[in-house]
Order: structure tokens, then C-alpha cells, then sequence
């Protein structure tokens, strides 16, 4: 199958994760006969090295034209200590989302066994968690306007902003994807003191009829962030807005034993992103230290729900695992003898065609 994908390293040690992700998607063209096409383009620090622009016209033209984005992350040191930067990396990277209408972040959360001395959670919490967070993603706190300084510099203000219709079309597939799980949907929310968390609560609420086959519970986000430690399994799928999302699903990862193994789909009425939900992780860029599962587990999420391709995605996932099995790892999940984010790559590369060959 002929397919197109823009390519957006970005900033950090985004281009070294991606590369691994590319090597991966090469093994899986060569293992299934496919040929996919790639643009590369910038996005973030680098763009706006390049460009004086985060998100330039040239990137924003070869997403739309793309079958799917592949993107890194972004993020630099030298905008993080400067609070009076005009322009910052992360504005990059919210344009991107509002722009491209991906409206919805899908960030699947498991545990793996052969992981489980690496994650702080004991035994007996990890057993059976698979959960999926929809998080909001071009909505609230983010985004809302006015925010700023007060004219005297002695105060500042953001803006957190719903409407109906944005609770809904996120709401929508979360009550979808319930359905096709466990049948249980969870709104984390704060609704004892936001009123956009109470729009949230009464939307949701209302949609539940139509999913007769959805048993809908409602928790605050300070006893949903407790009961992710105490008990993950609770959760089938989570569906909350943007900032508690970002915030929760961080958290998440210490489940699995390391932010590095976290993957994400971001979708919405277009074309379709898939991105670690990792930041820049600017301490290790370049020294080729950084775990590249997020990264290449997003392109397994992309061959499956871009691309329609199951037995691919499912060729890299078995991988993956297969390589946690062996302890063939970066330094986060293996301190006493780490692997490079490269080594890693090429291991799960070679996997994915091993085990394609072995069965033809
Ligand atoms: N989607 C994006 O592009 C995001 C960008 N950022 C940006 O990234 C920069 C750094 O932000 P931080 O808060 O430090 O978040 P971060 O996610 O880059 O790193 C936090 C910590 O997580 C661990 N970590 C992250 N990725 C890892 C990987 N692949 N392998 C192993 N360990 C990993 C490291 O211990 C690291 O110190 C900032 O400029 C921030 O704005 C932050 C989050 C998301
Ligand atoms: C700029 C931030 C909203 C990025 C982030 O933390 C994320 O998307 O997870
Ligand atoms: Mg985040």
C-alpha cells in the first residue's frame, strides 16, 4: 500500500526517537511489501531557529497534504528560562492541534509484566491495567482568551473555556471506544468548583442514554490522580479535558515504569497525528539515552487506526514486548546495563521483519 507521512522530528531528543520510529516503519515496509513516502519538516525550537515561526506555513501545508503526521516533540531550554520570550516552542505545538482540528488525544496506558520491578506500583495494582485516556486537546485552559499580565506585572491571568459542542465530539468517542472495551466510561472533572468541569458533567450525562451498554461514573481529578496509584485497573476508559489529561496521564506512565513508553493518537476531522506524549527531554538530547518506545509504539498506533493496517501494527507491539522480555533497554528500565535509544530501534527493527519472515 502507497502512503504518506509527514515527519516532524522536532526539538530535543524528538529526532532521535523519531529516527528509531522511521527505522521501524522501514522494516515494516520491507516485512509487508508496503512503500510508504516521507516529508520531513519543522516544527517548534527548530522552526523557529529556521524560521522565526514554531508552526511554519511550509509544516502546517505538508500535514494537510500527509496521510498521517508523525511527530517528536517539542520544547528548548533557552524558551523554558526565558519568561518574557516572544515566541516559544510550545506555541508550536498548539497551533498545530487548533489548526489541524485534532480535538482528541488518545493515550493508551498498560501495564507490562516484564516491567513491573521498574514501576513503583506493587504487583498486585499492575495486574490487569489497560486503560486509554481521551484527553480534550484543542480546548480550555490552553487556549482560552483573554490571558496575560495585569498592567502592573503583579498579576496574571488564563482563561479556561468550554462549549457544548467541544465536550461532545470528544465525548462522542470516548462513549465509542468504551463500547468497544470494558463498557465503562469515567469523566474525571472538578465539577465541585469549575464551571466548565459542571458544562462537562451535565453534557456528558445527557449523552449517556444512547449508550445504554456504558456504565458512566463521574470522579474529581484530585481522587482520579490518588486512585491511578492505588488502583489503575479501575479505569476502561477515561475521558476529561485538556489539562487534566496532560497532567494525569504523566502520571500515568509511572505504571508502566517510565514516561518513555507512552504513546498517542491525535485526531480529529482531518488528517491524524501520532506523537510520545514525552516532552523534549532536553538532558539527554543527543546522547542517544532517551527510550524510543513512545515513539515507535505512536507509529504502530499510526499504521492501525491511519492506516487500517492491524497485522502491522500488532508486528511492532509484539516486538516491543518481545525486546522488554529480553531487557534490551534504554537506561530508564535498565540501569545496570542500558542500551542506546539506537541499539533499542534496531532491535525492535529487526524483530518486526524476524518474525514477518518466520511466518512466510
Ligand atoms: N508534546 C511535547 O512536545 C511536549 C513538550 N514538552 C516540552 O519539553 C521540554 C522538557 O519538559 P519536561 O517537563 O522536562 O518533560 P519531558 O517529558 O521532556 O521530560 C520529563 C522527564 O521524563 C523522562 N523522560 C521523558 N521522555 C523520556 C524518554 N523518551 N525516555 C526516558 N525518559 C524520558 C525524563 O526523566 C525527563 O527528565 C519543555 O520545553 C516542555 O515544554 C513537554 C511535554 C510535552
Ligand atoms: C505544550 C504542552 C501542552 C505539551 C504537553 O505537555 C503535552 O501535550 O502533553
Ligand atoms: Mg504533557
Amino acid at each position: 500500500m502507497q502512503k504518506h507521512i509527514a515527519v516532524l522530528p522536532g526539538d530535543g531528543i524528538g529526532p532521535e526517537v523519531t529516527e528509531q520510529a522511521l527505522e521501524v516503519l522501514k522494516a515494516v515496509e520491507q516485512a509487508f511489501g508496503h512503500q510508504f513516502s516521507y516529508t520531513h519538516a519543522l516544527v517548534g525550537a527548530a522552526a523557529i531557529d529556521a524560521t522565526g515561526n514554531p508552526f511554519p506555513p511550509e509544516t502546517e501545508q505538508a500535514c494537510r497534504e500527509a496521510d498521517a503526521i508523525l511527530f517528536g516533540a517539542i520544547g528548548h531550554p533557552k524558551y523554558d528560562n526565558d519568561p518574557k520570550a516572544k515566541v516559544r516552542p510550545e506555541q508550536g505545538l498548539l497551533a498545530m492541534r487548533r489548526k489541524l482540528g485534532l480535538f482528541a488525544n488518545l493515550r493508551p496506558v498498560q501495564s507490562y509484566p516484564a516491567l513491573s520491578d521498574m514501576s513503583p506500583l506493587k504487583n498486585d495494582r499492575l495486574e490487569g491495567v489497560d486503560l486509554v485516556v481521551f484527553r480534550e486537546l484543542t480546548g480550555g485552559i490552553y487556549f482560552g482568551e483573554p490571558r496575560g499580565r495585569s498592567e502592573n506585572g503583579e498579576s496574571a491571568f488564563d482563561t479556561c473555556l468550554y462549549s457544548k459542542a467541544e465536550i461532545e465530539r470528544i465525548a462522542k468517542l470516548a462513549f465509542e471506544a468504551a463500547q468497544r472495551r470494558r463498557k465503562k466510561l469515567t469523566l474525571v472533572d472538578k465539577a465541585n468548583v469549575l464551571a466548565t468541569s459542571r458544562l462537562w458533567r451535565e453534557t456528558v450525562k445527557a449523552m449517556a442514554p444512547a449508550y445504554p451498554d456504558v456504565t458512566l461514573d463521574f470522579m474529581f481529578v484530585d481522587n482520579a490522580a490518588m486512585k491511578l496509584i492505588q488502583q489503575p485497573a479501575y479505569f476502561d476508559v477515561i475521558v476529561t479535558e485538556n489539562m487534566f489529561g496532560d497532567i494525569l496521564t504523566d502520571e500515568a506512565s509511572v505504571i508502566t515504569g517510565s514516561l518513555g513508553m507512552l504513546p498517542s493518537a491525535s485526531v480529529g476531522d482531518q488528517v491524524a497525528l501520532f506523537e510520545p506524549i514525552h516532552g523534549s527531554y532536553p538532558e539527554a538530547a543527543g546522547q542517544s539515552r532517551a527510550n524510543p518506545m513512545a515513539a515507535i509504539l505512536s507509529a504502530a498506533m499510526l499504521l492501525e487506526y491511519a492506516f487500517g493496517m492491524a497485522e502491522e501494527s500488532q508486528a511492532i507491539n509484539q516486538a516491543v514486548e518481545q525486546v522488554l522480555a529480553e531487557g534490551f533497554l534504554t537506561e530508564d528500565l535498565n540501569r545496570t546495563n542500558p542500551q542506546t535509544t539506537q541499539a533499542v530501534g534496531s532491535r525492535i527493527a529487526a524483530l518486526v521483519k524476524e518474525s514477518v519472515a518466520a511466518k512466510n
